[in-house]
């Protein structure tokens, strides 16, 4: 049997224990909140995220030590936004993840430092990249609740840990694909949120479906530049797992960054609209790496700027969107 330690208790976290488990996995599984996990050892479910999703407990052992749950694993799965990555890996030593495959389901950056997080697992705990893989792909957790047909992609320099993990993942209502573009695929799932959070705005402010498909044209041209720019590979950005998850965020009811750049676009200052949601927006935080990042790259990149300026130099929405909008074509 495989045995997989999760960390995280949001809501990606807690579909992929769903699918992992129920796949007949061992999940072990790293909570922050010590109330958290006894509500799951009482009553099977995640008291705070999807809480419709009932667990297996002979499968899936939910705990708050995380050197005890990552020990045994074969596979560490990381489900934490971006911003915790740090303070909670940091708690491990460096020699914790050695002989361990580590995957991360997450789609952002680590503030402040502006590295993808395989980057930082590899330096940290001096991993090669081949025991590396992301999670990717147009894959909402509240769809995979509700066992909706799902596609993800599985992104690894090394095509047999790409592949045995789709195996893992595989079932009635998700299909999964492994695909070698780990920098690429990482990259992209950062910068749809900022296209997302972006397309939000303009929401907010009044525009309608004809510019956001604009928006969202425009944005697949400034995501291949940047590409291009950081980790140059002939890539077929219209795969779903570049393309894909680029529309789900832009389009789906359940986008994080889409809600929350609709309330900025609404008037709300961005703590409110922080504080509104009882969810993690990364595109906040990403507008910010790839803006930072690109100071040396020079990409053409008027979509992340327009958020730059809204969300950190507090431009009024407004007139951001006015500027934007004559720079699409
Ligand atoms: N929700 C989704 O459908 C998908 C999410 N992702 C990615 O998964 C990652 C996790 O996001 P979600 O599960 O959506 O989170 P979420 O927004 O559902 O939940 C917030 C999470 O942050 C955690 N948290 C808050 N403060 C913390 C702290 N100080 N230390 C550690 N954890 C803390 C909470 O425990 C909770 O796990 C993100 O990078 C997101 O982009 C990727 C694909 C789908
Ligand atoms: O990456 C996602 C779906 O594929 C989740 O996007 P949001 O964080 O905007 O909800």
């Amino acid at each position: 049997m495989e045995k997989i330690a999760m960390l995280g208790g949001g809501s990606w976290a807690t579909a992929l224990v769903k699918i992992l488990s129920e796949n007949g996995a061992r999940v072990d599984w790293w909570l922050r909140a010590k109330d958290d996990v006894q509500h799951l050892l009482r009553t099977r479910h995640n008291p705070r995220y999807l809480s419709s999703v009932q667990f297996d407990l002979n499968l899936v052992y939910p705990a708050t030590d995380l050197a005890d749950v990552v020990e045994e694993a074969d596979w560490v799965v990381l489900a934490v936004p971006a911003a915790f990555v740090q303070p909670v890996l940091d708690k491990l030593d460096r020699d914790a993840l050695k002989h361990k495959k580590v995957v991360s389901a997450i789609k952002g950056m680590l503030p402040g430092k502006n590295q993808l997080v395989t980057d930082y697992v590899a330096e940290r705990f001096r991993l090669p990249r081949t025991q590396l893989g992301v999670i990717a792909g147009p894959c909402h957790a509240e769809e995979v609740a509700l066992e909706k047909q799902s596609y993800l992609t599985i992104g690894s320099p090394d095509a047999a840990l790409a592949h045995d993990f789709c195996e893992l993942l595989r079932n009635r209502y998700v299909r999964a694909h492994p695909a070698l573009d780990l920098d690429g695929i990482e990259y992209c799932a950062v910068m749809k949120n900022i296209i997302a959070l972006t397309g939000g705005i303009a929401h907010g402010v009044g525009y309608g479906d004809n510019f956001l498909a604009v928006l969202v044209s425009n944005a697949v041209q400034e995501i291949r530049r940047f590409l291009q720019a950081i980790s140059p590979l002939a890539r077929d950005l219209s795969a779903s797992a570049y393309l894909g998850d680029l529309l789900v965020t832009a389009y789906s009811q359940f986008s994080r960054n889409r809600t929350f750049g609709g309330m900025v676009g609404r008037g709300y200052s961005v703590k409110s609209a922080q504080l509104e949601m009882n969810m993690i927006a990364e595109g906040y935080y990403a507008v910010k790496s790839i803006h930072e990042i690109n100071r040396k790259l020079n990409v053409h990149m008027p979509i992340t700027t327009a958020a730059y300026r809204v969300l950190y130099e507090k431009v009024s929405p407004q007139v951001e969107m006015e500027l934007l909008k004559e720079q699409l074509r």
